[in-house]
């Protein structure tokens, strides 16, 4: 058994971070990813089971906006409510803020996490063409944090 400790990045976590993205992504240089992450101010909240850090939020505030620029979960830990916690989180954090919208971009094959988002209250607002380096279009989602719920 373990408990899941949602917390603020430390840079212990880097390697478990990385890990984590070189398997939920198609990213050639997961390194990187965080790199930017980091050097755009983001903020990161980790999934941390006490062994290991399994899951991440990666949050960016832009005027009165935040983006989740990534989130993800270790493929043995997914469907346990982690990335459920995670975006609580990102949606406490972005409130306190004083953001008026949450904004992400989501491939459109990507059901589990539309799913995840539809959840808590986000809907679709546009469509983005071959947004992806793939070809892939992506999905806008958004959610209005003066009218969400607390989920909590
Ligand atoms: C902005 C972006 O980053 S978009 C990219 C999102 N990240 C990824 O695609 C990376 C790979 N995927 C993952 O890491 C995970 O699947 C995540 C982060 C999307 C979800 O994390 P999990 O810990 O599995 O989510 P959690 O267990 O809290 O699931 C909550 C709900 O999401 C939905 N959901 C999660 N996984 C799935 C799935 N495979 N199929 C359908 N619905 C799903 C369900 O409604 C689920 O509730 P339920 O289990 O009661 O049915």
């Amino acid at each position: 058994m373990y408990s899941v400790l949602i917390r603020p990045f430390e840079p212990r976590d880097s390697s478990d971070i990385i890990r984590i993205d070189a398997e939920s992504f198609s990213t050639q240089n997961p390194t990187y990813d965080l790199f930017v992450y980091l050097a755009y101010g983001s903020e990161i909240f980790v999934a941390d089971i006490g062994a290991m850090v399994v899951g991440y939020v990666v949050l960016v505030y832009r005027e009165d906006e935040a983006k989740i620029m990534s989130i993800a979960v270790k493929k043995e830990f997914r469907r346990k409510g982690i990335g459920s916690m995670l975006l609580r989180e990102a949606i406490k954090r972005a409130k306190e803020k004083g953001t008026k919208r949450l904004l992400l971009e989501v491939r459109v094959s990507n059901v589990a996490a539309q799913e995840l988002y539809k959840k808590f209250g986000f809907s679709v607002v546009g469509v983005l063409d071959s947004y992806y380096s793939d070809g892939e279009s992506a999905y806008l989602m958004s959610l209005d944090l003066n009218q969400a719920d607390d989920f909590s």
